[in-house]
């Protein structure tokens, strides 16, 4: 894994708004090495938004975000070249992640077979197996994953769930909003809950 520090991520009392709502206030955690989280909430709660806070993508309302390692995300933006064969838009990403050894990874996802098809025809639950291919050879210590398992068959969840469980036996950490059950050990849940404005519930 990329760094040698102890990875940890933490936040305390985030809120985040989007446009003119707050979609969720108070919310604290705290992630270390081996930790793996649960992020649940019904549509349109926050669990994409809190994610992309904790990537720094978007500048939280209010609140702290605190992170010790590199962070990698898997959201449905794969960052792969369409108009290229999957191996060559994989390649590209492992030059710049320095990655020497990823026909292991390949193999666990069962990508082989389609290193040479064009990213634009790869089926939903290709693109997020390749998606999550990149990732793991970039070799960050911090995984945010969202909806890690949507659209993927049986047998790709079963392989998805392997490698964040061995991600987080080695040390990582993984933080993973998903509508779908995890079958992953020591796993902690957060809830997220909609922020109600007190002029709203009072009668
Ligand atoms: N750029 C934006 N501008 C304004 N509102 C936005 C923007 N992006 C998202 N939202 C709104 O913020 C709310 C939270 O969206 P978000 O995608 O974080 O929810 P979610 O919990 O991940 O939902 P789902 O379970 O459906 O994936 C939604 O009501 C959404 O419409």
């Amino acid at each position: 894994m990329q760094g040698s520090a102890t990875p940890s991520l933490s936040s305390k009392d985030l809120a985040c708004r989007r446009g003119d709502r707050v979609l969720f206030r108070g919310l604290s955690f705290d992630l270390q090495a081996g930790d793996a989280m649960h992020v649940t909430g019904a549509n349109g709660t926050g669990k994409t938004t809190l994610i992309r806070a904790l990537a720094g993508l978007i500048t939280p309302y209010g609140g702290s975000v605190v992170s010790e390692g590199a962070v990698g995300l898997l959201d449905e933006r794969t960052g792969l070249d369409p108009d290229q064969p999957l191996g060559t838009a994989l390649h590209f990403w492992e030059s710049v992640d320095r990655c020497t050894d990823p026909f292991a990874t390949f193999a666990l996802l069962g990508l082989e077979p389609l290193l040479d098809v064009p990213v634009r025809y790869l089926s939903t639950g290709q693109r997020k197996r390749a998606g999550l291919a990149a990732l793991v050879n970039r070799k960050v210590p911090i995984w945010l994953l969202d909806e890690p398992l949507s659209g993927l068959d049986a047998r790709a969840i079963d392989q998805v769930t392997a490698l964040i469980s061995q991600h987080v036996n080695e040390g990582g950490i993984a933080l993973i909003a998903s509508h779908q059950p995890l079958a992953i050990g020591e796993l902690t849940t957060l809830a997220i809950e909609p922020y109600v404005p007190a002029a709203e519930t009072a009668s």
